[in-house]
């Protein structure tokens, strides 16, 4: 569901894209950075949920990766052509070369990295990435992060998942956006 709050002092005028491999944190950290940019978040996963009416692990295991690569290509495709928002991509969003295309023309990229053992820990915690379910979780991920590492490395901003509260992750980010140019631009003070 998009959230947003009213932030008085600039409009983030395009849209912020988290890349990233499974488990980073690009859903967590999203949903917290969103509302400190004013701007509404959306989870990639979330709206593909939305749009089939079944969860990632049921699509997956119904109608196979390729659908659910289709369908996340669409749902990346009809918000990167919409008002800016935060997005959390899924991790393999960027395999799709239109979605790296569509992602460089009209947002900021953020990729946000963690170590693999963190990455394994984190996202074999709920058991609801299909990708992680059959073979060595570990060897997945070494293999998946090698094949996407390039897309991931061309992201405009590289932030290393913060120890501590989410919020030190958070800090690290809006610190990087302010100083990205012409990103967040003031807005009047209807008080003054
Ligand atoms: N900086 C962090 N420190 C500790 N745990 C984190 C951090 N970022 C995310 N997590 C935890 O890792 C798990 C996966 O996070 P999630 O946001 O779903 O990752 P992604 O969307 O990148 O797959 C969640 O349980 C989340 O609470
Ligand atoms: O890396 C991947 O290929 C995937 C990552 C998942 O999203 P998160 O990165 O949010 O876990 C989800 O899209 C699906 O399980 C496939
Ligand atoms: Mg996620």
């Amino acid at each position: 569901m998009a959230q947003t709050r009213k932030h008085p002092q600039f409009q983030c005028i395009r849209p912020i894209v988290l890349v990233g491999m499974m488990g980073a944190g690009k859903t967590t950290i999203g949903r917290r950075l969103a509302p400190r940019l004013g701007l509404p978040f959306y989870d990639a996963d979330a709206e593909i949920e939305k749009a089939a009416g079944m969860r990632v692990g049921d699509l997956f295991e119904l109608h196979g990766e390729k659908s659910f690569r289709e369908g996340e290509a669409k749902v990346m495709k009809r918000l990167l052509n919409g008002p800016p928002h935060v997005l959390a991509t899924g991790g393999g969003a960027v395999t799709h070369a239109a979605t790296r295309a569509l992602i460089v023309k009209k947002a900021v990229s953020i990729w946000i990295k963690a170590d693999t053992d963190t990455v394994v820990r984190r996202a074999t915690r709920r058991g609801t990435r299909p990708l992680l379910k059959t073979g060595d979780p570990k060897k997945t991920i070494e293999r998946l992060l090698k094949q996407r590492s390039e897309f991931y490395a061309n992201a405009d901003i590289h932030v290393d998942s913060q120890p501590g509260p989410h919020e030190n992750t958070v800090a690290l980010i809006m610190e990087k956006l302010e100083s990205w140019p012409s990103l967040l631009i003031p807005v009047e003070d209807d008080n003054s």
